[in-house]
This record gives structure tokens, C-alpha cells and sequence, in this order.
């Protein structure tokens, strides 16, 4: 399950593209491996699609958990789940008929996920929260790996947790952008359970270290919180 313990998903957004099967290999402790799609459009940047996950596919046994931050993501959902994604964001603010796109992911056997950018409030997530597996809260601006956490992330994070308990549910709550061991803690004690890390992990020489490095800090959050 999602949202039994802390999950540590690198985002390969940082790794070396020049060695990728070995990056991969690098960060086999791991729980997922993230996976940023970039339209240009809805973002301000541009990164990679089906064709390289299908790669990244064959060099893991991680389950892929795809964060899209496209456009019209009707268009881009199938194709993603055609090429084996295990999990798949899609952004609130990006998507017309939410609730139909999670139950088609869904249907497809893989877990639904929405996204927030940093600015879209937890009570927008009323009338879906009940319809995903996974909430993922931007903790930067998306479109670029390297950012600095937005601190107010935390509180946002501790309202969503609250809109869970009032609605029943309890999805796993991802937490993207500039996570790393000096805000593991915190905002696993808010309630995040899923920490994606990007430079955190593919910045160090020793990534399994990097990556038991933030699951110890967020299993200290998960304590303070029980
Ligand atoms: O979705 C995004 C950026 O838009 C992220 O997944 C980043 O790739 C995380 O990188 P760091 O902030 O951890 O370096
Ligand atoms: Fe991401």
C-alpha cells in the first residue's frame, strides 16, 4: 500500500541521462522511481515522454510513478498508462473532468493521483479527494529539479491531512520539490508520507546512503506523528 510508510522516489529528472541504467541501478533502495513529464506549456520547460520510460521501464523493478505536468492531460493520460506507468499525476488546475480521468486510470490498473501547484488550495481537492490514490503537493513552483522548498508547504500539507480525516480517506500525500533531509521530517509529521528528491539523492556521490538519509528522517516524522 501507497500510504503505509515512508516512501523515498527519486526523480530521474537529476540523474545523468548519459549513464541511466546505472543511475538507476544507483538507486535501487528506493520505493519508486519519479518520473517528470514536461509540455513546455503547461510548464516552463520541456523533458521527456513514453519512449524514455519505456527505457527507464526495462532498467528497474521500481514501480513508476509519472508526474505529468502537461496540458489537456486527457491526451497524455493513455499513452502513459500504454507505456506502464504504475502511478500517474495528473495537475488539478490542468484537468476539465477530473474525477472521470482518475476512475480511467483506475480502470486501467494503475492508482490515480492528483497534483497541486503550490498556489491551488487543499479545499479545491473536495469533490476528488474520495476518487485518488495519492495526493501530490508541490513544494516548488513545478517545471525545474534544484528549487528551494516553499516553506508554508508544511501547513498545507497538515490542512490536507485534515480534509482526509473529515472526508474518510487516506490516500498516500507526495510532497515534490526541494525535499531533502533538512525537511523530511517536518513534513512527514504533517503528513506526507511519499518524498520525491531529485538533486537530494543525484547530487551525492552515494545515493543509497542519500536515500536512507531522508527515509530515516521521514520514519522520525512518521513517529512524532503516531
Ligand atoms: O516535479 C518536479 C519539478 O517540477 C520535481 O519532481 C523535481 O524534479 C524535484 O527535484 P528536486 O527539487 O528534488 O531537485
Ligand atoms: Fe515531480
Amino acid at each position: 500500500m501507497l500510504n503505509e510508510d515512508v516512501l523515498i522516489a527519486p526523480s530521474v529528472l537529476s540523474a545523468d541521462f548519459t549513464k541511466l541504467g546505472a543511475e538507476l541501478d544507483a538507486v535501487r533502495d528506493a520505493d519508486l522511481v519519479h518520473y517528470d513529464v514536461m509540455d513546455g506549456h503547461f510548464v516552463p520547460n520541456l523533458s521527456y515522454g513514453t519512449a524514455i520510460l519505456k527505457q527507464v521501464k526495462a532498467a528497474t523493478k521500481l514501480p513508476l510513478d509519472v508526474h505529468l505536468m502537461v496540458s489537456n492531460p486527457e491526451v497524455q493520460v493513455p499513452w502513459f498508462l500504454e507505456a506502464g506507468a504504475d502511478i500517474i499525476s495528473f495537475h488539478l488546475e490542468a484537468a476539465t473532468h477530473a474525477n472521470r480521468l482518475c476512475a480511467q486510470i483506475r480502470e486501467a490498473g494503475a492508482q490515480a493521483a492528483v497534483a497541486l501547484n503550490p498556489a491551488t488550495p487543499v479545499c479545491l481537492l473536495d469533490s476528488v479527494i474520495e476518487d485518488v490514490d495519492l495526493v501530490l503537493v508541490m513544494t516548488v513552483n513545478p517545471g525545474f529539479g534544484g528549487q528551494s522548498f516553499i516553506p508554508n508547504s508544511v501547513q498545507k500539507v497538515r490542512k490536507l491531512s485534515e480534509l482526509c480525516r473529515e472526508h474518510g480517506v487516506s490516500p498516500a500525500i507526495e510532497v515534490d520539490g526541494g525535499i531533502g533531509v533538512g525537511n523530511a521530517r517536518d513534513i512527514v509529521e504533517a503528513g506526507a508520507n511519499v518524498l520525491v528528491a531529485g538533486s537530494s539523492v543525484f547530487k551525492p556521490q552515494d545515493r543509497a546512503q542519500a536515500i536512507a538519509g531522508l527515509r530515516a528522517q521521514g520514519r522520525l516524522g512518521l513517529e512524532a506523528r503516531r
